[in-house]
């Protein structure tokens, strides 16, 4: 089989003319240009096989979305193959868009004033749907989500959470075989984030459309990808599966504790506790409410010799040790601190 999307060696650079400040500075620039060259994205390489769903992850400012702009052909790479569906996306912007969804955070690609259901028409047109098939993907819908309700509600009128629900389903109606979604479930409720991934994981299931997916939301990532691909500083800094990625941290263990006592007592007991292990454990420990949380190595220091050394300071009401979370990992990764 061959990848739905090709990177191969795709660099951007955005090139911003140098500003000096002061009268000087500014007759300085009238007559001499300099500039200042920034990598977004530094040869990156990436073949994603149709059906996957791909996290791309990193933190802000590493080149997530410029990467996404150059896939869906909004820019232009600096130099390197972005193939997409064996299509140019910069190219063919116009045949591009009709084969690929997009959503963009909270930005509506839906009629502000129209009932959605005038909106799934209007896309049916411009995506040239054939009446079966958009009959077909309304059904779909109609058993995966409730969206009857919604369709004579104009998009204004909507919840933040429905708008967005809204943009997912309109992204997928024309069944394209790639969808972008750039921070999906952003300023979304847990249960509305949980119907948002149950949609996708359905479409993705049903339609085998193969979807990337950019998010700082971890429960995004739990729910839905099978597979990470991380940058930053525009450079690719892993590309593994997330069961792969998980057993490379296999030797991670959080060990949360709560001590006896009230409120203040506890407070102050995980104070002191910050302060001592920080002294001699290099992993994170922090304070969550009433509990500690620390994350430790076993291969350096085991949870057992964590708890028997926590029992010396006060007595344990509760206790928990849990293997490393996704979030864990994926932070690990951005402070670059793989074993
Ligand atoms: N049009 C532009 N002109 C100049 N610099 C840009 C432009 N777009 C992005 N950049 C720069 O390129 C780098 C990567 O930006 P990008 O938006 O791709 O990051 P990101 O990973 O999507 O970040 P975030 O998670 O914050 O959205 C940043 O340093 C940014 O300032």
């Amino acid at each position: 089989m061959k990848p739905i999307i090709s990177l191969n060696n795709v660099n951007k650079e955005f090139k911003l003319v140098k500003r000096h400040e002061g009268l000087k500075g500014s007759i300085h620039d009238l007559f001499t240009r300099e500039y200042n060259i920034i990598q977004a994205v530094n040869n990156i390489s990436i073949q994603v096989m149709p059906g996957e769903i791909v996290g791309y992850l990193g933190p802000n400012g590493a080149g997530k979305s410029t990467t996404i702009k150059m896939m869906t052909g909004v820019l232009e790479p600096t130099s390197g193959e972005v193939l997409v569906d064996n299509i140019i996306p910069y190219k063919n912007r116009t045949l591009h868009a009709q084969k690929i969804g997009v959503v963009f955070g909270q930005r509506t690609q839906l009629w502000w004033s129209l009932p959605l259901i005038e909106s799934f028409k209007i896309l049916k047109d411009i995506y040239q749907i054939s009446n079966a098939t958009y009959q077909d993907m309304m059904k779909f819908y109609e058993s995966i989500v409730d969206i009857e309700p919604l369709y004579h509600k104009p998009v204004r009128q909507m919840s933040l959470g429905q708008r967005t629900l809204s943009d997912i389903l309109a992204a997928f109606l024309h069944n394209p075989k790639v969808v972008f979604l750039d921070e999906p479930t952003i300023g979304l409720d847990v249960s509305m984030k949980s119907k948002i991934h149950d949609l996708i994981n359905a479409v993705n299931r049903e339609k085998e459309t193969t979807v990337i997916l950019t998010t700082h939301d971890i429960s995004d990532v739990d729910a839905l990808c099978k597979r990470i691909v991380i940058i930053d500083k525009g450079k690719m800094i892993y590309d593994e599966g997330i069961d792969s990625l998980k057993k490379h941290f296999g030797a991670y263990r959080t060990i949360k504790v709560k001590f006896e006592g009230d409120n203040n007592l506890r407070l102050e007991l995980n104070r002191q506790v910050v302060k001592k292990l920080q002294e001699f454990i290099s992993d994170k420990v922090t304070i969550e409410e009433d509990w500690i949380s620390i994350l430790t190595n076993e291969k350096d220091k085991s949870a057992m010799d964590i708890l028997n050394y926590l029992q010396t300071i006060h007595s344990i009401n509760d206790m928990q040790i849990l293997d490393i979370s996704t979030e864990s990992v994926i932070k690990k990764i951005y402070e670059e601190d793989i074993d």
